[in-house]
């Protein structure tokens, strides 16, 4: 199963909630960043010999105090995040920037909750992931993951759940789970879960400044508190420019509307990405934006030429660990032939 990255076009924020959430609305677009997820199962003699993976423990409590039965999920992680040497020298952040091999891991979590919701007591799954996405990038990584996994045992154990059930269990494991499942362009209300297509004409040719090291989303939202605190009187500020100038297909349009509310915090967590943002600009993106809680930089282009050259002269300015050219809209979590091989 290959699944997208995102971006938000709109993220506006509205204050912290009694549970610790914080109320938005935000307008996402997937690109053409994939996480790639494979589930086979695993006949019972690889449990006596665990090789170079790591299983995440047979039975017991996933964590969140739930029994798991007999439900045993290994996991193995290639590409981005997988190796420390990936992320560049300078990571101060290797916590938030490393993919997590066990029951931390969401896609193992994903694979766990289908298991329940199908009633399956006894299975053991293998999971391999290889990711394009960088991670605690801002870009939903984690999310694309568990969005695939849910798929891809869907799949594997024939539980036949519907789309429904699937977005449900989405949105359990994370604000931005759903998001990928669907793909497109959509409207994310409540914390981010709740789904709405919006009208959108046209292709968008992004380029990605990524950061050496991550930025934890928990803190970038716990920044926005204190920059904001006493000040927010309202809830978040609707999107209604984003989506006219989605309405248009007009990349200057929509590079002029794009907002986040995020990036005040990112940039004081993260001051080097302002030099990131000025360097787009002045290269002629036609617009720059943190990718929602950061650290990486999203330039919007206005085409696929524009993006060739400012994709270059990013990289040859050495301002960002690596350069990434995307599009978008992208497609949701869907089966593709060869996933597996680098995406
Ligand atoms: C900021 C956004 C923008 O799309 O994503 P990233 O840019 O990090 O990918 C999302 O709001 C992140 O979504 P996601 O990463 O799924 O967050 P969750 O797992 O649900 O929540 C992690 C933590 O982020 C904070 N959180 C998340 C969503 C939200 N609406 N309000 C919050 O305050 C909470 O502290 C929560 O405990
Ligand atoms: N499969 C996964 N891929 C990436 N990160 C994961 C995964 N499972 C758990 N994580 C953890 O989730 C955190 C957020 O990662 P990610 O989803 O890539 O970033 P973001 O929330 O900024 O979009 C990371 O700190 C990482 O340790």
């Amino acid at each position: 199963m290959r699944a997208p990255a995102k971006v938000n076009l709109h993220l506006g924020v509205g204050p912290l909630r009694p549970d610790g959430y914080h109320d938005v609305i935000t307008v996402l677009q997937a690109v053409s960043l994939f996480d790639d997820v494979s589930a086979t199962s695993v006949d019972p003699p690889r449990f006596h010999d665990p090789g170079p993976s790591t299983t995440d423990g047979n039975g017991g409590s996933d964590g969140n105090g739930r029994s798991s039965g007999d439900i045993v999920v290994t996991v193995e992680v290639s590409g981005e995040g997988a190796d420390p040497a990936s992320l560049g020298p300078a990571t101060s952040t290797p916590e938030v920037s490393i993919v997590p091999t066990g029951r931390d891991n969401i896609a193992v979590r994903a694979a766990h909750l289908v298991a329940e919701a199908a009633g399956i007591t006894s299975e053991r799954v293998h999971l391999t992931l290889t990711k394009g996405i960088p991670v605690a990038a801002g870009m939903a990584g984690g999310s694309a993951d568990a969005a695939a996994a849910l798929v891809a045992c869907d799949a594997l154990w024939q539980t036949g759940l519907d789309r429904a059930t699937l977005t449900r269990l989405a949105a359990q494991l994370g604000s931005d789970v759903p998001f990928p499942l669907a793909g497109g362009t959509a409207l994310g209300t409540g914390r981010g879960e709740q789904l709405t297509d919006v009208l959108a004409t046209g292709e968008y040719y992004w380029v990605f400044a990524l950061a050496d090291g991550g930025l934890s989303t928990p803190a970038v939202y716990k920044e926005f508190d204190r920059l904001t605190e006493g000040k927010l009187r309202t809830g978040p500020t609707p999107a209604d420019d984003v989506l006219a100038a989605l309405r248009t297909g007009d990349p200057g349009q929509l590079g002029a509307a794009l907002v986040n509310d995020l990036q005040p915090a990112a940039l004081r967590l993260r001051p080097s990405l302002r030099r990131v943002l000025e360097a787009g600009r002045e290269l002629g993106a036609v617009g720059a934006i943190v990718s929602g809680s950061g650290p990486t930089c999203a330039f919007l282009t206005a085409g696929a030429q524009e993006s060739i050259a400012l994709a270059a002269s990013l990289a040859g300015m050495g301002v960002a660990r690596a350069v990434r050219r995307a599009s978008g809209p992208a497609s949701g979590a869907r089966m593709v032939e060869g996933a597996g091989e680098a995406p």
